[in-house]
């Protein structure tokens, strides 16, 4: 499957997402559980998703002691999700040991590591006792992602330059914040368009309200890949 969109399935249960992703085609995105739906649903939603055809990325954010950490991804794996992703901030010797525990696993899902959310600032970065920029606390934490032996990390567009300049050409660059032009930038505030993302080197694309909040969402996956690009 050529397509970078990852929708993301922020829904409060297993019924709401169902009724969107029979709206979508599976060979156009693949789709993300994170927390709330998790949550709500359990295992279930993501096993009910794979029948319909897609792929799963399994957004739990996992950010705990290194065992606890690599077993819950180990979990992951073994409901044969596509990736799952860990906090960068977990720290080196805990991106070392969940990714050679997801090694044993007979499936292995893309490991990902969260640098700097989406939603946070600088003020917001300083307050947590963070005196660097977010560009820079990103660039720190990718590199440990990249010496811990992970696929690649998940990032705001606007570090998608500094991080393509920095690291190897195959590590994967996933990209939430996008908002095509003249759409609610909501709670998020890294933003960019869809084209200026994969412009500055994107992998994948993580879009959620823009494309579940739409009155057609299928149709709104479809212009977004027209304007990047990819039909
Ligand atoms: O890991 C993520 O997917 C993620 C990381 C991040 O830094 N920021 C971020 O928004 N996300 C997720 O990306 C999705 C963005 O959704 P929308 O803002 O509705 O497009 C949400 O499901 C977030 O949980």
């Amino acid at each position: 499957m050529l397509s970078p969109l990852i929708v993301a399935l922020d829904f409060s249960g297993p019924e709401d997402a169902l009724v969107l992703v029979r709206k979508l085609d599976a060979t156009k995105c693949r789709v993300k559980v994170g927390k709330e739906l998790f949550t709500a649903s359990g295992p279930g939603i993501v096993e009910a998703l794979q029948k319909l055809g897609f792929e799963v990325f399994l957004d739990l954010k996992f950010h705990d002691i290194p065992n606890t950490t690599a077993q819950a991804c180990l979990a992951a794996a073994r409901l044969g999700v596509w990736m799952v992703n860990v906090h960068a901030s977990g720290g080196p010797l805990m991106l070392e040991v969940v990714r050679a525990k997801l090694e044993q696993a007979q499936h292995r899902p893309l490991l990902i590591g969260v640098t700097v959310l989406t939603s946070m600032d600088r003020e917001q970065l300083t307050a947590t006792g963070v005196m660097d920029s977010p560009q820079m606390q990103v660039l720190r934490l990718a590199k440990l992602v990249q010496q811990a032996g992970l696929d690649g990390v998940v990032a705001s567009p606007q570090e998608l330059l500094a991080l393509r300049a920095e690291l190897p050409k195959d590590f994967k660059l996933v990209t939430p914040g996008i908002r095509p032009a003249g759409a609610a930038t909501d709670d998020q505030q890294r933003i960019s368009t869809p084209a200026d993302a994969i412009r500055r080197g994107a992998n994948y694309l993580v879009i959620g309200r823009p494309i579940t909040r739409a009155a057609d969402p299928q149709r709104a996956v479809e212009s977004i890949l027209a304007e990047i690009g990819t039909t």
